[in-house]
């Protein structure tokens, strides 16, 4: 059934999608070289760090929705921008500029007054995949944390599909291979999991804090809160 759907999605490409597929064989990539190529999830606390965006298309701007939400300090570089950026000015701070090769060939750019290294992450979000690449090269000398909005080799991290409700955040990847299906299963959790999670959860970290304060044997504490946890709600 699966089969049969991707072949009359791509039917006329027949030959195109069997060469792109072959690589993909069972046993073609170790299991730990596959677990390299398709990356970790991990929690960033993003609050006050200093996150560069280059870029003010509507991707740039889901995406330092996403950064000004976990309290990153944003600054955005793009000649334009969005209206929805636009409406959110007090919330990043906008240098209207054309980011230019030259401007990131050193570390410190006189032109902007800008040091590249004091950056935490960035985003790179124009609409030139050459820009984007060259941008991104360069980029990488002096920030570690670099998405590249359009190319998932040159990125060292990359978003997710997010769930937020308070303490409670389920995020879903398809590692880059899918971005709509994220976008789907996480449109299907948000319905399975409401805003009461976030109380809930309150509680159960004072319940939790309590416990550690007056059970000392952890085997018997984790018995206890397996017990009191409740789910689903
Ligand atoms: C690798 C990654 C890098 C990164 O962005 O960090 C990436 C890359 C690319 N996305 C592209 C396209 C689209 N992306 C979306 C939507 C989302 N994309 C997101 C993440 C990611 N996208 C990362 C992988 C995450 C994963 O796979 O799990 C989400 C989950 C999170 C977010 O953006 O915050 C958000 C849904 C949020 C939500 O609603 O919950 C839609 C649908 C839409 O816009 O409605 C489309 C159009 C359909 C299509 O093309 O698939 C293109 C092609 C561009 C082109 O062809 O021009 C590239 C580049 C490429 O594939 O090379
Ligand atoms: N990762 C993702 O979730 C998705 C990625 N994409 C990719 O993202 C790219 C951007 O998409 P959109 O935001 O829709 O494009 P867009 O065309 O709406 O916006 C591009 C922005 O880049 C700015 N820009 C152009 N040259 C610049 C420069 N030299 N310096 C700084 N800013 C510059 C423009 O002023 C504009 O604000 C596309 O190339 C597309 O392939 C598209 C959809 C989803």
């Amino acid at each position: 059934m699966r089969k049969l759907r991707t072949a009359s999605v791509l039917s006329g490409k027949k030959e195109w999608w069997i060469k792109i597929l072959l690589p993909l064989k069972p046993g073609f990539y170790s299991e730990k070289r596959r677990a390299c190529i398709l990356g970790s999830p991990l929690v960033l606390k993003l609050n006050q760090k200093p996150v560069l965006v280059i870029g003010g298309g509507s991707v740039a701007e889901r995406k330092t929705a996403c950064l000004v939400k976990g309290g990153a300090g944003v600054t955005l570089i793009s000649p334009a921008i969005t209206k929805g950026l636009e409406s959110q000015l007090d919330q990043f701070c906008f240098y209207n500029r054309a980011l230019t090769i030259e401007d990131v060939a050193q570390e410190y750019c006189s032109r902007l007054e800008i040091n590249w290294r004091s950056f935490f992450m960035v985003v790179v979000a124009t609409n030139s995949p050459v820009l984007n690449e060259k941008l991104s090269g360069a980029l990488l000398s002096y920030i570690s944390l670099i998405n590249v909005v359009d190319n998932l080799e040159l990125s060292t991290f990359y978003f997710p599909a997010v769930v937020d409700r308070g303490a409670l955040k389920l995020s879903v990847t398809t590692s880059g291979k899918s971005p709509v299906l994220a976008k789907k299963i996480r449109g299907c959790l948000e319905d399975m999991f409401g805003m009461e999670y976030d109380a809930y959860l309150e509680e159960l970290h004072y319940i939790r804090s309590e416990l550690k304060r007056i059970e000392a044997d952890p085997v018997i504490r984790k018995r206890m809160l397996e017990e009191r946890t409740q789910f689903p709600l």
